[in-house]
């Protein structure tokens, strides 16, 4: 059987994993600090909006602000999330070498992000949850080994 990989914090092992870790990524002809930064700035549909969360100092920040309703979350939101998540974690894996050997050294590993604080994303803490941001990943690391 193979093995479970938890992670969280960007502290823990396998902390590279999050998308708080300190990984620039390029997209839409722009730099963001992590992919937080990319993925929360996505929620909304201005230009000035997404900047501002671009320009956050730290990915907890840009989470806050990406959380914060007094920003217009775009309409179609919910409908696109898990499409931005894979775009900024594919981003994350393939502009940074060490990043994805890191990944394909997991192997067969199933990679869980474990937190009661979500249970979409992560598991809910007591697995309840859908662990999106593990199935990315693992996603990720299927389409990292085709290619190698
Ligand atoms: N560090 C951290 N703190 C939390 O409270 C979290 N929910 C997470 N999970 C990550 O948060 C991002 C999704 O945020 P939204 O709830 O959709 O605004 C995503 O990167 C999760 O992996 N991490």
């Amino acid at each position: 059987m193979s093995h479970v990989i938890r992670f969280y914090s960007v502290t823990d092992t396998c902390g590279w994993c999050s998308n708080f870790a300190p990984y620039p990524i390029r997209l839409n002809g722009k730099t963001w600090p992590t992919s937080e930064h990319y993925f929360q700035a996505q929620k909304f549909a201005a230009p000035a909006d997404q900047e501002a969360v671009r320009n956050a100092r730290t990915p907890m920040l840009a989470a806050r602000m990406g959380r914060d309703r007094k920003r217009k979350l775009r309409r179609d939101w919910e409908s696109v999330k898990v499409s931005v998540m894979r775009q900024a974690v594919q981003a994350k894996f393939t502009q940074h070498a060490q990043l994805a050997r890191l990944l394909l050294d997991t192997g067969e590993a199933t990679l869980i992000e474990h937190t009661e604080q979500d249970d979409d994303w992560g598991d809910g803490g007591d697995g309840h949850g859908r662990n999106m941001l593990g199935r990315i990943l693992m996603e990720v690391r299927e389409a990292l080994s085709q290619r190698t």
